[in-house]
């Protein structure tokens, strides 16, 4: 049985007063009935990590080097995320595929050194718009997940997020079938390449426009697991309402 996971992507956003929306998320949420997680950008991780302390939110980072150390300028290796508290690492979410250029190859090896440094890797897929009119996004989807996501995974180590290019940051969502047949589909690709007990229990979170009004709707389809949610994470109301509509699915 995988794990319900609400997850917050700040993107390239908050600063030192953004630390706020956490402060009112700590006294709302004492003790979430799912796993809560927040990825910073890299210069809070930090920060919010000490926020957080011993409490029920996990941090992560929006990204992880592939190698552990060395010249790389402006990169972050998974021991730097460790070190400043973090525990989860996105990895080959769509903006960072485009933005930076990565391929599937490069996903797999940032997600391979992330786990293998202790992390959990929240590998991201989705088809963008043409390629969804095209009839494409199962095939756009398993090639990414099957070049994406390393060999040596658990459903302790890995979660999945599907997010369609299309729906990032727009207000458009697939429909509720959509999804369906999408996560189905991730579904019976890591039961077939990682065995029932491992492919059942990795959380599989949709992102694109998930909002407190349309959170149960979609956490009520089978094998959605969670979300992976980007502006509606930055506001402690809004991201609250979805971590109640997940407690509730
Ligand atoms: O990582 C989060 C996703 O890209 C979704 O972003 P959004 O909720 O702003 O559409």
């Amino acid at each position: 049985m995988a794990q319900k996971l609400a997850a917050g992507n700040w993107k390239m956003n908050g600063t030192e007063a953004s630390l706020a929306e956490i402060d009112k998320m700590l006294a709302a949420y004492p003790e979430p009935g799912c796993k809560v997680l927040i990825c910073p950008p890299a210069t809070l991780l930090d920060r919010l990590s000490t926020r957080i302390g011993d409490g029920p939110i996990a941090t992560g980072a929006q990204d992880c080097h592939m190698k552990a150390s060395g010249a790389h300028t402006g990169d972050i290796s998974a021991d730097m995320i460790k070190d400043a508290g973090g525990t989860y690492a996105i990895l080959g979410h769509s903006e960072r595929r485009t933005d930076h250029g990565e391929s599937d190859e490069v996903v797999k090896a940032k997600s391979a050194a992330a786990v293998g440094a202790g992390l959990i890797a929240v590998v991201c897929v989705g088809e963008t718009e043409a390629q969804r009119d095209a009839g494409q996004t199962l095939d756009v989807v398993g090639t990414q997940l099957a070049g994406s996501v390393p060999d040596d995974v658990t459903g302790e180590t890995l979660v999945v997020a599907y997010e369609p290019v299309w729906a990032i940051g727009t207000g458009r969502v697939p429909t509720i079938e959509q999804i369906a047949e999408v996560h189905d589909f991730i579904r019976e690709k890591l039961v077939d390449r990682f065995g029932a007990e491992t492919g059942n229990a990795v959380s599989l979170l949709y992102g694109g426009s998930v909002k407190p009004s349309n959170a149960a709707e979609i956490f009520a389809v089978a094998n959605v697991d969670g979300a992976l949610v980007g502006g509606a994470s930055l506001k402690a109301d809004d991201f609250g309402a979805i971590i109640d509509a997940l407690q509730s699915a």
